[in-house]
C-alpha cells in the first residue's frame, strides 16, 4: 500500500522527537500501520536548524505553514507550533482541505476545540490529541476507548510535568524555584511562556480536555478554577510533610449531582496517595469509573520522545482508520456529537474540599477561641490544629478542616483577616484524600 504522507508544522522539542520516532521505528510502525508514515514536508521558522535535523532527506522545508496545509500529496497534518493563533489558522485550513490533524497543543482544543471539532466531523476528518495530555501515556485512549462501559465518577491527576518537577527537587533537594525552573526549561519540560505551567493554565487546559472526554460535555476552559504553585510557600511544604502530607499541582474534575468540578491548584494528598509518590516530570492520572472502580495511569508527561511516542501513536491510528466511514470512527471527544450535554460546571465558590489553613498571629489570650467561632459560625469543622512556638511574639496555626464548601471557608478567611490579632494574610490550600 501506498505509504501516508504527513506535513509536519514546526520541528522543535515535540516535532524533533516525532521526527526521530518516526525514523528510528519505521519498520515497526508500518507493521503495525499497514504502510510506511512518510514525512513529506516541515513548516518552521529556522529553516537552516531543520535541515541540520533532517540530515540529507528529501523532505520539504518552508516557512508557511499553510503552504503545507493546502499541498495536495499530503494527508496528515500533524500541528507541533504552539500557540492560538497561527497554529489554529493552519489546523483549520488543513480540516478545510479535507485534511486530518494530529496536534499536541491543549491550549488551541482547550480553548477552541468545540469549533475544531465541528469543523473536523463536518468534513469527515480527524482530530487526533493524545500528546495534548499527559504526553506519553495513553490517557485519552484509555478513557475515549478503553472505559467506555463507564460513568466515569471523578478524575484526578498530576499533569504538568514542569510544576511536579518543581515540587519534587524543591521538596527532596530543596532547590530554589527559579533553579529548577530553568532546569526544566532546558530538558524541555515547559510550555513557551512557563507562566502557562507555573500558574496552572497547562494543567488547567488538559483537564478541559479529560472533563470533556469523560463527562461528555464541551469544552470550556474559562469556567476551570485555577491556582497555580507561584504563591506556594516553602514554610506549608515544611508543615505539610510534619501532618503527613505531600503537596502536588492537580487537577481535579468531578462529576455531582449538581454540576461539575473543574478545578486545578496545590493540593495537600495524604504521603501514603500513590499520587503523592509520583515525582520529577513524571505525570499520573487516577480516573474513577463506576463499573471498574479506580484506574491509575502513569508515565512521562513531557518532553522529547515520551510526547513524539503519543504523536506517532495518533498517527498510526489514523493510518488504520483514514479509509473507515467517519460515522464508524471513536467520536473526538467519546461521546456522539449529538450527545453532548451541556452539563453546569460548578463555581469556586461551590467547589467542596477538606482544607489546610495558615494563619500568622500574635500571641494574645483569646486567639484560638476567637478563630474557632468564626469557623463554627460557618459550619466548618476542625479536623486537627498545631500551633509553634510564638517567636518575637508570632506564631502560626495550622488547621485542618472537614469537608466544606469554599464558599464558606472564603467568607470564614474574610472574616478572620478582620481580627486585630491576624498578622498576614490567612494561606488557604485544599486537601484531598485520594488513593
Ligand atoms: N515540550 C513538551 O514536553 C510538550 C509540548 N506539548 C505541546 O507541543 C507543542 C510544541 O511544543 P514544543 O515542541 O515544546 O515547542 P518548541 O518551541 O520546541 O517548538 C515549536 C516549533 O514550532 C515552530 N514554529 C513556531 N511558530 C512558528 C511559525 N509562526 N511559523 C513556523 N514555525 C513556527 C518553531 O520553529 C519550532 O520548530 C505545543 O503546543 C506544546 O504545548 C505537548 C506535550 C508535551
Ligand atoms: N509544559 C508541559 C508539557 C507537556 O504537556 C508540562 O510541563 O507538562
Ligand atoms: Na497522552
Amino acid at each position: 500500500m501506498a505509504s501516508i504522507r504527513v506535513g509536519l508544522l514546526g520541528l522543535g522539542v515535540v516535532g524533533g522527537g516525532t521526527w526521530k520516532v518516526l525514523q528510528k521505528n519505521a519498520e515497526e510502525i508500518a507493521r503495525r500501520a499497514g504502510r510506511r508514515i512518510e514525512v513529506a514536508a516541515v513548516a518552521v521558522r529556522d529553516v537552516e536548524k531543520a535541515r541540520r535535523l533532517l540530515g540529507d532527506s528529501d523532505v520539504r522545508i518552508t516557512t508557511d505553514g499553510l503552504e503545507v496545509a493546502r499541498d495536495p500529496n499530503i494527508d496528515i497534518v500533524v500541528e507541533l507550533i504552539g500557540g492560538e493563533t497561527i497554529a489554529k489558522e493552519w489546523v483549520m485550513e488543513a480540516i478545510r482541505q479535507g485534511k486530518h490533524v494530529v496536534t499536541a497543543n491543549k491550549a488551541l482544543l482547550a480553548c477552541h476545540g468545540n469549533e475544531i471539532f465541528d469543523a473536523a466531523s463536518s468534513k469527515g476528518v480527524m482530530v487526533m490529541f493524545e500528546a495534548a495530555v499527559a504526553g506519553g501515556i495513553p490517557i485519552i485512549k484509555a478513557i475515549r476507548e478503553g472505559l467506555t462501559a463507564n460513568r466515569i465518577d471523578w478524575i484526578a491527576g498530576i499533569i504538568n510535568g514542569t510544576t511536579n518537577f518543581i515540587l519534587s527537587e524543591m521538596q527532596s533537594r530543596g532547590l530554589p524555584f527559579n533553579t529548577v525552573l530553568a532546569e526544566a526549561q532546558r530538558l524541555g519540560y515547559a510550555e513557551a511562556d512557563p507562566t502557562f505551567d507555573i500558574e496552572g493554565v497547562d494543567a488547567a487546559h488538559k483537564l478541559t480536555l479529560l472533563a470533556s472526554l469523560a463527562f461528555g460535555i464541551p469544552v470550556q476552559f474559562d469556567k476551570a478554577c485555577v491556582e497555580g504553585i507561584s504563591k506556594l510557600e516553602a514554610e506549608d511544604i515544611q508543615h505539610a510533610a510534619r501532618l503527613g502530607y505531600r503537596i502536588k499541582l492537580l487537577g481535579i474534575t468531578r462529576r455531582r449531582d449538581d454540576g461539575i468540578e473543574l478545578r486545578v491548584h496545590p493540593t495537600l494528598i495524604p504521603m501514603g496517595c500513590l499520587l503523592a509518590n509520583v515525582d520529577g516530570a513524571m505525570n499520573a492520572v487516577l480516573v474513577h469509573g463506576d463499573a471498574v472502580g479506580p484506574t491509575l495511569y502513569y508515565g512521562q508527561g513531557a518532553g522529547e520522545m515520551p510526547t513524539a511516542s503519543a504523536v506517532v501513536a495518533d498517527l498510526v491510528d489514523v493510518a488504520r482508520l483514514e479509509s473507515a466511514d467517519p460515522e464508524h470512527r471513536v467520536p473526538h471527544l467519546a461521546f456522539q456529537p449529538d450527545a453532548v450535554k451541556d452539563i453546569p460546571i460548578l463555581g469556586a465558590d461551590d467547589i467542596e474540599s477538606s482544607y489546610y489553613l495558615r494563619l500568622r498571629v500574635e500571641d494574645r489570650p483569646g486567639v484560638l477561641s476567637e478563630i474557632s467561632r468564626i469557623l463554627a459560625e460557618s459550619d466548618i469543622s476542625i479536623g486537627s490544629m498545631f500551633q509553634e512556638p510564638f517567636q518575637a511574639g508570632e506564631a502560626s496555626i495550622i488547621f485542618l478542616l472537614h469537608r466544606a464548601r469554599e464558599g464558606a471557608v472564603s467568607g470564614a478567611i474574610t472574616r478572620m483577616h478582620k481580627l486585630p490579632f491576624v498578622r498576614s494574610e490567612v494561606t488557604r490550600l485544599r486537601v484531598e484524600d485520594l488513593i
